[in-house]
């Protein structure tokens, strides 16, 4: 029989206890032994739970108990998460976590470590939830060059552009309701600011070139600034906003960015709603192929850790190949990064024609009746060159005490 520990009972660690039980017999049949949860640390006390009489305080008592042997971290943040995961590393238990803020930060160091000592460092739960793809990439796709990765890999922030697109629900309501059905984050900033996408695009990025992604290399805004007028413009044009990390690798260059993004309807991410993500890569000889499932949630996410537990269960005297060197992958400036740009000017088409067409080139125009507003999709062009454009003509604007560009959405339509 293999013991497991459980570090911190919220919304994944309480699934995880559930699973472990509900599916015991056929997690004891793929990991060859019975898997067996003897402690759950976590702050409080669970009185009423079914791990009410597992439930410890002290992280020293399943450190130092050489009974555990598997260890799941699901109590998020970096602090104490990081040292009793590396402690737990070094006293040679295998670890699986959930824990993306973790594992972009210091993943690059808890995998050496789990290769020095033999044992394993899982974080299958990571990216996606429930949708398999740490795995996929590392086995399935172990002989292909990735080319890109592109994903809506938030299930919050789906959740909310969701409820604004197709019920009209303001971002305050959709955040909160997304918050009880315990998709966000503790501080849904790291949701709704784009960073939990950042640093889940950064792992990917690692998986795929098997380098050390600094995550703070990368171009990241969140969906805050996305308003109910937008989705009246997408309704308009056949077009939907979705918030994209997306990595693309070539000749060893890697451009990656995480932002809103303007797509139309027949793109294959379009239909992926409310807390579903969608994952697209695009390996050398594959092709693309779509990874689709629960991107957020408590079963969802916990069966994704329960895999990790059967790996480590069916590899305990062995590391499993897999993650990145200490290598660092540089990431380019986001000012090389191709788009279409969908601008909104405030003032009428009619006056401003001659400018915005002299400013920003070739365009489709798109106006909504009564509004004192018009937008444009620009041609594709370097992210340099559009900041250029918008600056000329805010600059212009402001000289003429005319309000300039009210948004502007990267677009790929
Ligand atoms: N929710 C989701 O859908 C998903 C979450 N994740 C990731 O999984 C991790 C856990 O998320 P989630 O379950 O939602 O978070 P929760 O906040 O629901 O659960 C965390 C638990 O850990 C406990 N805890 C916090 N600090 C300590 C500590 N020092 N010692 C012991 N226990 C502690 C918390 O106790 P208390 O409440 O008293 O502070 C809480 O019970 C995060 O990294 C998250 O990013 C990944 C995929 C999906
Ligand atoms: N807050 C995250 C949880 C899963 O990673 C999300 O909403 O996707």
């Amino acid at each position: 029989m293999i013991k497991t520990a459980v570090m911190g009972y919220g919304t994944i660690g309480s699934g995880v206890a559930e699973i472990l039980e509900e599916n015991r017999d056929v997690i004891a049949g793929q990991a060859g032994q019975e898997v067996e949860l003897k402690y759950v640390l976590d702050l409080r006390e669970f009185p009423d739970s079914p791990v009410a009489d597992k439930i410890i305080h002290d992280f020293k008592i399943l450190e130092e108990d050489p009974e555990i042997q598997i260890v799941v971290e699901t109590m998020g943040g970096l602090n104490p998460a990081y040292p009793f995961v590396k402690a737990c590393l070094m006293a040679g238990k295998h670890v699986v976590t959930s824990n993306k803020a973790l594992v972009a930060a210091h993943g690059t160091e808890l995998l050496a470590i789990a290769r020095k000592k033999k044992v394993n460092f899982l974080f299958e739960a990571s990216v996606g939830g429930g949708i398999p793809i740490i795995r996929p990439l590392y086995r399935c796709l172990m002989g292909e060059r990735i080319e890109e990765i592109t994903g809506i890999l938030n299930g919050t922030t789906n959740y909310i552009l969701t409820k604004m697109d197709k019920e009209g629900e303001t971002f305050e309501n959709a955040l909160k309701e997304a918050q009880n059905l315990g998709y966000a984050e503790r501080n849904p900033e790291a949701d709704v600011e784009g960073h939990d996408t950042c640093r889940k695009i950064a792992i990917l990025t690692a998986m795929a070139t098997g380098k050390e992604v600094n995550y703070e290399d990368i171009y990241t805004e969140g969906i805050t600034g996305i308003t109910d007028i937008d989705f009246k413009y997408a309704e308009k044009m056949g077009a939907s906003v979705k918030l994209f990390g997306t990595s693309r690798m070539k000749d060893g260059k890697v451009n990656a960015y995480v932002a809103p993004v303007m797509i139309g309807n027949s793109h294959p991410l379009c239909s992926v709603n409310d807390v579903f993500n969608g994952i697209m890569v695009r390996g050398n000889m594959l092709g693309v192929s779509m990874f689709y499932g629960s991107g957020a949630g408590k079963l969802p996410t916990a069966s994704a850790v329960i895999a990790d537990i059967i790996e480590a269960a069916q590899n305990l005297k062995k590391n499993v190949p897999m993650g990145w060197s200490s290598e660092r992958q540089t990431v380019e400036p986001m000012e090389k990064t191709r788009f279409r740009y969908f601008v909104r000017f405030a003032g009428s088409f009619r006056n401003k024609e001659q400018e915005v067409k002299s400013i920003f080139g070739k365009a489709e125009v798109i106006e909504l009746y009564g509004m004192d507003e018009f937008a444009i999709l620009t041609a594709e062009m370097e992210e340099g060159a559009f900041k250029a454009a918008a600056a000329a003509y805010n600059e212009k604007a402001e000289a003429q005490s005319d309000y300039g560009i009210k948004q502007t959405i990267r677009a790929m339509m």
